[in-house]
């Protein structure tokens, strides 16, 4: 068995409304370079190692590992994996999904299981609980999708998407998602699930339109969730207001946060260096969309 070298992109989860059912997957990545070894490790960047283990534990490993076990596999031969990471831990941009959809690919071309993204999917979904974040990763582009532990559905949108700015506004501190969640409501009542679910019917129709203006006007309007969130990032409503003077069509909490995202359909270099100014607290990346989501390439093609 050679060497291979795995790609995952970042996601960014909700865009508003679509709570726990749309993304996109954007130009940011995780690398894994993978050799055979005499036992697992993973090569961790400095910055990631307070967050990420090296041994067996990691969720590379434990995800590769269960997808191995559905497939009658006892264990997988060790491999060496060099990690790059692009993507920020615990700041809304889908790191845990890049590891579920890495250790599904890890299996996969170990043991040569021959999987379809449908079925990648299928298992990234029972690990993660929630689809909106992984099936980007695995498709690339825009999905929407439903999961209810059995039946999984999507459509996934790429027309159009190259011509937008996803502008990333990441403070300076970790939000782990299970934190984000412990503010949700445990209820809602009726008429306000009426009125979210309204709201995030409008933000899938625009998209297929490609109307960016009524769309982004939806993921500022999500009741599902933000709400309940903003207040724990600190500047919010300064960044809403900074982004929206400089022409966003909308900006929206990214995946559980703390990362906010600015949606432009026109973004000059001279725009993003004034917003980069005002904005001086935060990291600011301008992103677009990943359309080719989760691969895997094997040395002799990397060579060539
Ligand atoms: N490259 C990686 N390798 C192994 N484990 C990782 C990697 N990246 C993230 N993780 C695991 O995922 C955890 C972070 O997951 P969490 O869901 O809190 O944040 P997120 O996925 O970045 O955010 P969101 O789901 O809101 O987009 C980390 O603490 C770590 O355990
Ligand atoms: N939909 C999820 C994304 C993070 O996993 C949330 O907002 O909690």
């Amino acid at each position: 068995m050679s060497s291979f070298q795995i790609r995952v992109p970042a996601t960014s989860a909700n865009l508003g409304p679509g709570f726990d059912s749309i993304g996109i997957a954007l130009s940011k990545h995780v690398t894994m370079d993978c050799e055979p070894a005499d036992e697992w490790f993973f090569s961790v960047p400095e910055k990631d190692q307070p967050y990420i283990p090296s041994g067996e534990e990691n969720l590379v490993h434990k995800t590769a590992l269960y997808t191995a076990n559905l497939y009658r596999f006892e264990s997988l031969p060790p491999h060496h994996v060099e990690m790059t990471n692009d993507v920020p831990i615990a700041r809304g941009l889908g790191s845990s999904s890049t590891a579920v959809v890495g250790g599904i690919e890890l299996a996969n071309h170990i043991l040569d299981l021959q999987l379809s993204k449908y079925e990648k999917l299928k298992i990234a979904c029972e690990i993660e609980g929630h689809p909106d974040n992984v099936a980007p990763a695995i498709y690339g582009g825009i999905m929407v999708s439903s999961y209810d532990g059995d039946n999984l559905d999507f459509v996934r949108f790429e027309k159009g998407l190259d011509e937008l700015t996803w502008l990333a506004v990441i403070p300076d501190f970790h939000l782990e998602t299970e934190k984000a969640r412990e503010l949700l409501p445990t209820e809602m009542s009726y008429k306000h699930a009426v009125h979210a679910s309204g709201t995030a019917n409008v933000l899938v129709a625009a998209l297929a339109e490609q109307n960016w203006a009524l769309a982004g006007k939806m993921m500022t309007r999500d009741q599902w969730h933000q709400p309940y969130r903003k207040n724990l990032i600190t500047g919010f409503d300064e960044v809403e207001t900074t982004v929206l003077g400089a022409g966003s069509l909308g900006m929206y909490i990214s995946g559980a946060g703390p990362t906010m995202i600015a949606l432009f359909d026109q973004l000059s270099a001279q725009q993003l260096d004034q917003l980069t100014t005002s904005l001086s607290d935060y990291k600011i990346e301008a992103l677009s969309v990943n359309i080719q989501g989760a691969e895997t390439i094997s040395s002799h093609l990397q060579a060539n």
